[in-house]
């Protein structure tokens, strides 16, 4: 293998292109940028204890108090669990995937016309810079908003493949279904009115798609495909590369490594859930490792609030036995992602 597309920004100090990506030989070692340093969650270990997450089947969740039940403990505990019983066919998600894979392998001057601008998150590149300490992570992803639909910037939206976009609308549209029945879900099984997360999330919640691309890295040892840390949404609903493992769960001062299961989804909450369930549920830190020889691709579904929404701790799961831990927030989703890229954990910050 000749090359791999590195990450842009990182090995070019050139603030004019920050968004075009080199071309960089094999061999070379990752520039310093992407060394994980030792942190807080200890250092990159690429094969810790491969465990099976809860598997919930979403088909049954109002029709089996057991099932809501696997459901309810999943997301207390892990904080996410892998859906099947979605409804999507396998079929469908291979499309999703292809479509993926084939974006990312286009040549970077079809890939440029879907490019990011400097400051923003919208578009293809990679890591958003917004700290000179920052680490950098070894993807690069096309992130699109979806819904509402009237905010799609389609000037961003790849013409390639050509259904490159009937499919994302069409997954998206499927996804939302999902995720509407799983806020639903998680109202019933803390005895709450079905509707009442779906209303936090209001008509103008926001649903993104991050298409994740992992190239090869010969360093796997000492750099990550995605650092450490938890999703800013309120539910993320992840489509994992159907042959190449990566995604990893820190669970009671461990990580452990998630198994692919081809036909699931794994739904993981994200923060603003957390935030929601007055820490009932957990957003769970996770990152993803890089592969030696195969490169991954990954497709997450994101949805949360409209930004100028605030949202807290919903009233009922508020009371003196659980007196309310986290704050109002209103934008989160730029607040947890300025964190991120500092290594700091936003959730504890709007702890009360
Ligand atoms: O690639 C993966 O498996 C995980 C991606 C992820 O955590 C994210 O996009 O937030
Ligand atoms: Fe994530």
């Amino acid at each position: 293998m000749a090359g791999f597309l590195l990450p842009a920004e990182a090995a070019s100090s050139s603030s004019s292109a920050p968004n075009e990506l080199q071309q960089m030989p094999f061999e070379e070692p990752p520039p310093s940028q992407f060394i994980v340093k030792e942190s807080a969650f200890g250092s990159v270990e690429s094969s810790p204890p491969l465990v099976q997450i809860p598997i919930v089947d979403v088909s049954l969740v109002f029709s089996s108090q057991d099932e809501l039940e696997k459901l309810k403990n999943a997301l207390s505990s892990w904080g996410c669990f892998q859906a099947i019983g979605h409804g999507i066919s396998s079929s469908f998600l291979d499309k999703v995937r292809e479509a993926a894979e084939q974006f990312f392998s286009l040549p970077m001057e079809e890939k440029h016309k879907c490019f990011r601008a400097v400051n923003e998150a919208e578009g293809y590149g990679s890591d958003l810079i917004v700290s000179d300490k920052q680490i950098l992570d070894w993807s690069n992803r096309l992130f699109l908003m979806v819904f509402p639909e009237n905010q799609r910037r389609l000037n961003l939206w790849p013409e390639m493949p050509n259904d490159f976009g009937e499919i994302l609308i069409e997954y998206a549209t499927k996804i939302r279904s999902l995720m509407d029945l799983c806020f639903k879900a998680m109202a019933k099984s803390l005895q709450l009115e079905e509707d009442i997360f779906l209303k936090h999330f209001g008509d103008q919640a926001v649903v993104q798609a991050r298409y994740n691309f992992y190239p090869p890295c010969p360093r796997s040892d000492l750099v990550l495909g995605l650092k450490s840390h938890s999703d800013k949404s309120g539910v993320t609903i992840l489509l994992q590369d159907q042959q190449v493992e990566g995604l990893q769960l820190f669970k009671d001062g461990t990580w452990f490594k998630v198994p692919i299961i081809p036909q699931a989804l794994i739904v993981n909450l994200g923060d603003q859930m957390e935030i929601m369930s007055n820490g009932i549920f957990k957003s769970p830190l996770h990152r993803v490792t890089t592969n030696t020889e195969r490169m991954r691709v990954s497709v997450a579904m994101l949805i949360e609030p409209a930004a100028e929404q605030e949202i807290g701790p919903v009233d009922d799961l508020v009371d003196e036995k659980r007196p309310r831990l986290y704050q109002n927030v209103k934008n989160y989703g730029a607040f947890n992602y300025h964190c991120y890229q500092k290594g700091l954990v936003a959730l504890d910050a709007v702890k009360m």
